[in-house]
C-alpha cells in the first residue's frame, strides 16, 4: 500500500501524495499571502505554479555571475530555442539573490555563508511548495578548499560535517540549540559519481565536506587579519580533518543538507577545490584557471540533467 502523506498541518491531503516536498510549518496553511521578500516574489503578486511548476532541477551557488553563466550554459546544453541574452534575472526587483530559469532548471545564487544560504533556502523551498513542484533534485555547485587533494578536483559530498567533523547542523531557535541531520541523498551522489567516471577530464572524488562559518580563522588560515595559531597547529587540524574523511572545506553544505533533508528534497553538494590547503592558504591561481575550475561542477551536473531528461544515453 502506498504510504499516506500528511500535509504540514498533519492532515491527509490528496495533493500531498504526489509531491515529495514537505514544508514543515503549520502556520503557512493559514497565511493569506506569502511574500518571498528576498526574491521579490509573492503568492498574490505572481502566479508561482505557472512560473515555476515545471521545475525539476534547482542548482545553487554563491555568486550571481556564476549562476547566470550556468543558466546560459544549460540553455545551450538543453538545446532550448531563443537567445541566451534573453535569460533575465527573475529577482531583479532585489539585489539580494539572482535567479534564472531555463526549461526545468532553476539557477539561484545564495551569497556566502550559512545565514545567507539559509534565507535563500527558506524562500526557495516555499517557492517550490507554492508552485506545486514535485520530484525536484537540488545541487549546490560551489568552490572549496581541498584537503590533501589536487586543485581542480571535484568533490561529491557523501557527508556534510561541521568543524568538529560531526554530520550535523546546529540551529539556535528561541534560545535553544536544535541539532539537525546533514544526511544527503546517497543515490544522487552515487549517480553523479557514476557519470563523473564517464568524464575523464573531470578528476572527481567522493568525500566528506567540512562546512565552517568563516573563510579565514574558521578554516585554519594563517593569512587573515587575525590569527592566533601556529603553522603546526593549522597542519595538525587539517590532518585530523583528512583522517576523518574530509576532502574539502566550504561554508554552506551543512545547512543546505539539513534543510533539504528536513523537507524531503533530494540534494547533492558538488564543489571544485581551488587549492590544496596543505600547500597554502592564498588563492593565487590565475583567473582563467579558476574560471575553468568553476565550470567543472557545472559540467557534471549538466551531464546529470541531460541524462535524466533522456537527452543523452
Ligand atoms: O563558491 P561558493 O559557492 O561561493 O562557495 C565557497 O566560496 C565562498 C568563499 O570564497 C564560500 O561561500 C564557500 O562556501
Ligand atoms: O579555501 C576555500 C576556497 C573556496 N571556498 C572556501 O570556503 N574555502
Amino acid at each position: 500500500m502506498a504510504p499516506i502523506l500528511l500535509n504540514c498541518a498533519g492532515k491527509e491531503d490528496e495533493d500531498y501524495i504526489k509531491p515529495q516536498l514537505h514544508v514543515k510549518n503549520p502556520h503557512l496553511d493559514s497565511m493569506e499571502e506569502d511574500i518571498l521578500y528576498h526574491f521579490s516574489l509573492g503568492t498574490k503578486t505572481h502566479n508561482l505554479p505557472e512560473m515555476f511548476g515545471d521545475v525539476k532541477f534547482v542548482c545553487v551557488g554563491g555568486s550571481g555571475n556564476r549562476m547566470r553563466a550556468f543558466a546560459k550554459f544549460m540553455h545551450q546544453e538543453l538545446g532550448l530555442p531563443g537567445n541566451t541574452d534573453e535569460i533575465t534575472d527573475i529577482c531583479e526587483g532585489t539585489d539580494r539573490y539572482s535567479m534564472y530559469k531555463v526549461g526545468p532548471v532553476l539557477s539561484i545564487s545564495h551569497g556566502m555563508g550559512v545565514p545567507s544560504i539559509s534565507i535563500m533556502l527558506h524562500e526557495m523551498i516555499k517557492l517550490l511548495h507554492h508552485a506545486g513542484c514535485h520530484d525536484v533534485n537540488l545541487f549546490r555547485l560551489g568552490t572549496s578548499g581541498g584537503v590533501g587533494i589536487s586543485p581542480g578536483t571535484v568533490v561529491i559530498t557523501d557527508k556534510a560535517v561541521d568543524c568538529f567533523f560531526r554530520p550535523q547542523f546546529e540551529q539556535v531557535i528561541l534560545g535553544k540549540v536544535i541539532i539537525r541531520s546533514t544526511e544527503l541523498d546517497a543515490d544522487l551522489a552515487e549517480e553523479l559519481s557514476q557519470y563523473a567516471s564517464e568524464m575523464p577530464e573531470l578528476p572527481t572524488v567522493i568525500g566528506k565536506t567540512m562546512c565552517t562559518s568563516d573563510f579565514y580563522e574558521g578554516q585554519g588560515r594563517l593569512d587573515g587579519a587575525l590569527c592566533s595559531f601556529s603553522t603546526e597547529e593549522k597542519v595538525e587540524y587539517l590532518r585530523k580533518a583528512y583522517n576523518a574523511g574530509v576532502r574539502n572545506i566550504e561554508m554552506e553544505s551543512t545547512v543546505f543538507a539539513a534543510m533539504c533533508h528536513m523537507c524531503n528534497l533530494k540534494a547533492a553538494v558538488v564543489c571544485v577545490t581551488l587549492l590544496n590547503r596543505f600547500d597554502g592558504d592564498q588563492i593565487s591561481t590565475p583567473h582563467e584557471v579558476l574560471t575553468e575550475y568553476q565550470q567543472r561542477p557545472q559540467n557534471l551536473v549538466a551531464h546529470f540533467i541531460k541524462k535524466r531528461l533522456g537527452l543523452i544515453v
